[in-house]
C-alpha cells in the first residue's frame, strides 16, 4: 500500500526497514515503510501502541538508523543504510508527548532557546512573532509550571518553529491533555503550521486528533502503512477490513452480491452509486460495512430492530440495534430520540459508499 515516493517531495520516506539491536540479533519494526510529503503539508502516522509509528519518527529525526531504504528532506538524503546524518544536522524540529521545556526558563526565553545566534533584537521581534503565533502574548514572562497542559505544549510548539525547520515532527503531542482539548488544540496547530508552511509529522493513536490535524494519514500495522490517504477516504473507503474497524464505528454484516448491487437483511445497496466505473471486488457472499451514520432511525420505515445498549453522546445517542436475524447494527441518532433498551425502533439504511470484503465466519 505504500508507494514509492515522488521524487519532487519535500520529505521523502522511501522503503525504510528500521529496528533494534536486541543483543546479537536485530529484531526489525518497520518493514519497507514508505510515504512523502509535499513541502507545507502535515502527514499523520496513526496506529495502535507498539505499531511503530513513534520508531519511523525517530528514523526520520535521526535517533535511529536505516537497516535499507533512504530518507531524504528536501532533495538532501539525510539516511540510508551505510549512512545517518546527525539529528542537529537535519533542521527537524520535535515536539514531544512531554513537552520537554526548560523549567527555569520562562516562556520567552524557552522560545527563544534555538536562536542564540541571532542579535537580541532580531531574537526578540521573532520571539514576539512566535508568541502571537501561538497566542501566548499575556504568557511570555511566566514560568512552565503557571501554565496549563495546553499552554504548555502551544510553548513547545513555538520552541520547536522559532529556528524555521525544514520539517516538524510531533510525537503524541496532546496526549497528556483532556479528550476535549485535544481535538480543539489539534485543529489549533493545524492553522498554526498552515499560517508557517510548516511541513511536519505527527504520530498518534488518537483518530480525531489525525482527522483534526493531517492532510494525509497512514493507518499503520505492524510496521507498515496499510492505507495513506485522507482522512475522508479512510473513513469511506477503507482498503483493508483493519482499517475498516480501526477508523470509526461500525458493524459489519452478511450480504450476497448480485451483479451491481448487495442484498443485506435491511435491503438491497447500489454497489457503485457516484461512481464513473463499476469495479465491484467481491462477488457472492460477502460482509458489507455499515456506519453508524450510515443507519438512519425512521418511524415511517417498516423495518424495525430492537434497542439492546445506547450511549448519550450529547447531540446524539449511539445506538446498538438488534435485527430479527440477531445481527447487530449501531446508529447514530439525535438525541431527542431517546428510545428505552427493548423498544422496537423503525430504520434504514442511507449508505454513501458501500464498502464489502470478502466473507469471514
Ligand atoms: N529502544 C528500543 N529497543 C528495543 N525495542 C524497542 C525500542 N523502542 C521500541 N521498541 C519496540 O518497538 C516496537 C514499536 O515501538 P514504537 O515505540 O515505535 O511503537 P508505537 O507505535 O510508537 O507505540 P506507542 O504508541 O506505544 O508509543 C515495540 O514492540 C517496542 O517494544
Amino acid at each position: 500500500m505504500s508507494a514509492i515516493p515522488p521524487p519532487s517531495a519535500h520529505l521523502q520516506v522511501e522503503t525504510i526497514r528500521v529496528g533494534y539491536q536486541l543483543g546479537a540479533h536485530m529484531h526489525e519494526i518497520v518493514h519497507s515503510l514508505s510515504f512523502a510529503l509535499q513541502r507545507g503539508e502535515i502527514g499523520c502516522l496513526l496506529g495502535q501502541s507498539g505499531c511503530g509509528k513513534t520508531t519511523v519518527l525517530r528514523a526520520i529525526a535521526g535517533f535511529e538508523s536505516l537497516i535499507a531504504g533512504r530518507i531524504a528532506l528536501g532533495g538532501k538524503e539525510l539516511s540510508n543504510a551505510q549512512h545517518t546524518t546527525v539529528p542537529e544536522a537535519r533542521h527537524v524540529g520535535v515536539v514531544f508527548q512531554d513537552y520537554a521545556l526548560f523549567p527555569h526558563l520562562s516562556v520567552s526565553d524557552n522560545i527563544g532557546f534555538g536562536l542564540r545566534k541571532l542579535g537580541a533584537s532580531e531574537r526578540n521581534v521573532r520571539i514576539k512573532k512566535l508568541l502571537e503565533l501561538v497566542g501566548l502574548q499575556a504568557q511570555e514572562k511566566k514560568f512552565p509550571h503557571e501554565l496549563s497542559g495546553g499552554q504548555q505544549q502551544r510553548v513547545a510548539l513555538a520552541r520547536a518553529l522559532a529556528p524555521q525547520p525544514d520539517l516538524l515532527l510531533l510525537d503524541e503531542p496532546f496526549s497528556n491533555l483532556d479528550v476535549d482539548l485535544r481535538e480543539r488544540l489539534a485543529s489549533e496547530v493545524r492553522d498554526i503550521l498552515k499560517e508557517v508552511g510548516t511541513t511536519a509529522v505527527l504520530v498518534t493513536h488518537d483518530q480525531h486528533e489525525a482527522f483534526a490535524i493531517a492532510d494525509q494519514i497512514g493507518v499503520m500495522q505492524n510496521g507498515v502503512i496499510v492505507q495513506w490517504d485522507q482522512a475522508y477516504n479512510l473513513y469511506h473507503r477503507p482498503a483493508s477490513r483493519f482499517v475498516a474497524d480501526f477508523i470509526g464505528q461500525g458493524v459489519f454484516v452478511s450480504g450476497t452480491v448480485n451483479q451491481h448491487d448487495v442484498a443485506i437483511e435491511l435491503g438491497t445497496l447500489p454497489l457503485c452509486q457516484g461512481l464513473p466505473v463499476c469495479d465491484v471486488d467481491e462477488q457472492g457472499e460477502v460482509d458489507v460495512l455499515l456506519r453508524a451514520d450510515d443507519v438512519i432511525h425512521d418511524d415511517s420505515s417498516p423495518l424495525k430492530a430492537e434497542v439492546v445498549r445506547k450511549a448519550f453522546r450529547g447531540a446524539e445517542f449511539l445506538y446498538t440495534l438488534k435485527l430479527p436475524s440477531g445481527q447487530q447494527l449501531l446508529a447514530l441518532v439525535p438525541s431527542h430520540h431517546d428510545h428505552a433498551l427493548g423498544e422496537h425502533i423503525g430504520i434504514r439504511v442511507e449508505a454513501d459508499h458501500v464498502v464489502t470484503f470478502p466473507r469471514q465466519d
